[in-house]
């Protein structure tokens, strides 16, 4: 059994709505501190929907969302905000605001949310910049970068108030696959140099392979999870159709009373 020193959020049979419309339910999993926790699932299933309850965009029907032992959802508005805190957000495309360099970006939630000098600032904008290999890129508009340096031009924002808990929607959408292996070794890098916890959203196999230490595998059709482990075990042991078909990258769900032969 798992000690608490070691779960850092908790879901506890979380049930997730738009009005009469159930998207998830029976949703319970820990995530361990330090560690990459992926929500897998077909599309539809309800992997945004999670993440966004998640970081408090959409409360849950029932259930709870325990993070260190405190109920998310049971704060107040300002009690969650100084949670959120703690998060990095990292959205599909990067939302990047395009008014604004790529330094600007990631120089606004320390202008928002901390009363650093700009001196100071510039000179964190530069680390984070530097950290995802983007230091020269630092006066470019997001219109004059690539989505895989907008991806990662997002990650710094994401990380510039140093928080311990990340969550990546779809963070290698869209990117070609040597663009998306770099983005896997900077969030490996957040794991294991910055000892951030991090939950993610993706379909990408290879990537999810590569880093995932545990998940959760949500299905469409039953509004619950019906898979839990790693993306490797699920791959590997998982004998559900569904899960199987999706690791497997196949096109059709094997019937489970299909002879062989
Ligand atoms: N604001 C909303 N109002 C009503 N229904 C919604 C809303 N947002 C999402 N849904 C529905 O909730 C279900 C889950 O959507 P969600 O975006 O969480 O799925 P997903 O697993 O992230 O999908 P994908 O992999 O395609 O991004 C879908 O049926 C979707 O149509």
């Amino acid at each position: 059994m798992m000690s608490d020193a070691e779960t850092l959020i908790s879901v506890r049979d979380l049930q997730l709505s738009f009005g009469p419309k159930v998207i998830q339910q029976n949703v319970s999993f820990d995530l361990k501190r330090g560690s990459i926790f992926a929500i897998m699932g077909g599309s539809g299933c309800g992997k945004s929907t999670l993440l966004k309850s998640m970081i408090g965009l959409l409360r849950p029907t029932a259930g709870q969302i325990l993070v260190d032992g405190e109920d998310y959802w049971a704060q107040s508005d300002s009690r969650r905000t100084d949670i959120n805190h703690r998060y990095g957000v990292l959205f599909q495309s990067g939302a990047l605001w395009s008014s604004m360099t790529v330094g600007e970006n990631v120089a606004l939630p320390l202008e928002m949310f901390t009363t650093l000098k700009p001196d100071t600032i510039r000179r964190l904008v530069e680390l984070k910049l530097g950290f995802v290999g983007m230091e020269q890129a630092i006066d470019l508009f997001p219109s004059e970068i690539s989505g895989g340096m907008r991806k990662r031009a997002g990650l710094a924002r994401a990380i510039a108030l140093e928080p311990d808990i990340l969550f990546f929607d779809e963070p290698s959408a869209g990117l070609d696959p040597i663009t998306s292996a770099r983005l896997d070794d900077l969030i490996l890098t957040l794991r294991d140099g910055l000892g951030a916890t991090i939950m993610i959203v993706s379909h990408e196999l290879p990537s999810l392979f590569a880093i995932a230490d545990d998940g959760i595998f949500l299905d469409a059709k039953t509004h619950t999870p019906i898979a839990h482990g790693s993306p490797r075990a699920l791959h590997d042991t998982c004998k559900i159709p569904e899960v199987t078909a999706f690791m497997n990258r196949s096109a059709s769900i094997p019937s489970a009373d299909k002879t062989e032969g």
